[in-house]
């Protein structure tokens, strides 16, 4: 049941001036007081001036709306005002999620953009987040979403998830409208497993496709991918029916066979013949599935869970099996019954 959604200005504060903080920052400011925060001082500038974050998102113009500093105190101070009923919105990347977490002020409401699990701790964001910043009320934002499209005003739909009904609903408020459509979902957990596993599995489609091997073997690595994905969240503790929606299904369709997908472009450039030190050269960007796959099958290792396309990924990240061989590790499996 959702409740209906107030006028209300909600200030919003995006942490991290990538490709995905800027583009919802871009948005959100169509909406909403929205100051956008980078790190660098003399990125954060260039992009107020001439109104484009040229490195992340060249061409694209950015709202007059949307204010841009590199000053961290004027930027928590925006969504982190008591009574100010703001909203903070992280789009590092996952391994920096603790520390923007740990220097957000208590009792005020953030939601992250990023998909993975934290490498070294093996935890999703919201465990992160009890440990680095147990006082504010946290969610994640995920769902099928090139950063490119969405800055560009290009129709969207998202899912926000939270055990806090209250901050889903904020974070509608904020940004439901226009291109963006944003849903609520009781389930982070649910949520972050899509996020970072099909990651992963956007690595495996990327090898496939990049060999040539064809839709049907596309299909069968989404297909049984989301097989795999399911089974470690619910593992985990997820609602079944969340792989079945925006961050599951949806998203692994989206970065599987999108070739504006960074992890989709490592597998495509793995099956090539190139290093993986060469292609993150080459990107640019942060590849989440680079960093998580390994943390995916450890964590699935613990719980007793089959995750063979993972396994296959991590085995080419690894450097011990050649896409090829990796290929026929995964056909030569046993047969055995679909469910
Ligand atoms: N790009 C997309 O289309 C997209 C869509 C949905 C989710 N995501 C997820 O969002 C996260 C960010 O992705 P992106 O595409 O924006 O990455 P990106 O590589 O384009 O940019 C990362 C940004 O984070 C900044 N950063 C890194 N460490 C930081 C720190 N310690 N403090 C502050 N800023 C820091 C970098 O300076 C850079 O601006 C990833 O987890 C990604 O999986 C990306
Ligand atoms: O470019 P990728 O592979 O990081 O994917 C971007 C988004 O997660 C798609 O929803």
């Amino acid at each position: 049941m959702t409740r209906p959604l107030d006028d209300l200005p909600v200030p919003v504060t995006v942490l991290g001036a990538g490709a995905w903080g800027t583009a919802l920052a871009a948005q959100a400011a169509t909406r909403q007081p929205t100051l956008l925060w980078a790190r660098d001082a003399a990125q954060a500038e260039a992009i107020a001036t001439t109104r484009l974050n040229q490195r992340y998102l060249p061409g694209i113009a950015l709202p007059a709306a949307l204010r841009v500093t590199a000053d961290l105190d004027a930027a928590l101070a925006h969504a982190g005002a008591p009574g100010a009923r703001g909203l903070f919105i992280i789009g590092t990347p996952m391994a920096a999620l603790r520390e923007t977490l740990a220097r957000l002020p208590e009792g005020s409401a953030a939601m992250w953009l990023c998909k993975g699990f934290e490498a070294g701790s093996g935890l999703l964001g919201h465990e992160i987040a009890l440990q680095a910043a147990p006082r504010v009320r946290t969610g994640v934002l995920s769902g099928p979403s090139f950063a490119q499209e969405v800055a560009r005003g290009q129709p969207t739909a998202l899912v926000a998830a939270s055990r806090d009904a209250a901050l889903c609903q904020a974070a509608m408020q904020a940004l439901h409208g226009g291109s963006l459509r944003v849903y609520s979902s009781p389930d982070p957990v649910g949520v972050e497993v899509g996020g970072a596993v099909k990651n992963v599995l956007a690595i495996a489609t990327g090898i496939a496709d990049g060999m040539a091997l064809g839709l049907n073997a596309r299909a069968a690595l989404i297909t049984r991918g989301l097989a795999e994905m399911t089974r470690l969240g619910l593992a985990l503790g997820a609602m079944a029916e969340t792989f079945m929606g925006l961050s599951g299904l949806g998203d692994l369709v989206l970065t599987a066979t999108g070739d504006l997908s960074r992890n989709r472009r490592v597998g495509l450039r793995l099956a090539a013949g190139v290093s993986l030190k060469q292609i993150l050269h080459e990107l640019g960007h942060v590849a989440e599935g680079v960093y998580s796959a390994e943390t995916v099958l450890n964590r699935a290792r613990t719980l007793g869970v089959e995750m063979p396309i993972t396994e296959a990924v991590v085995a080419v990240l690894r450097g011990e099996l050649a896409p090829r061989a990796a290929v026929a590790a995964l056909m030569t499996r046993e047969a055995r019954a679909e469910h």
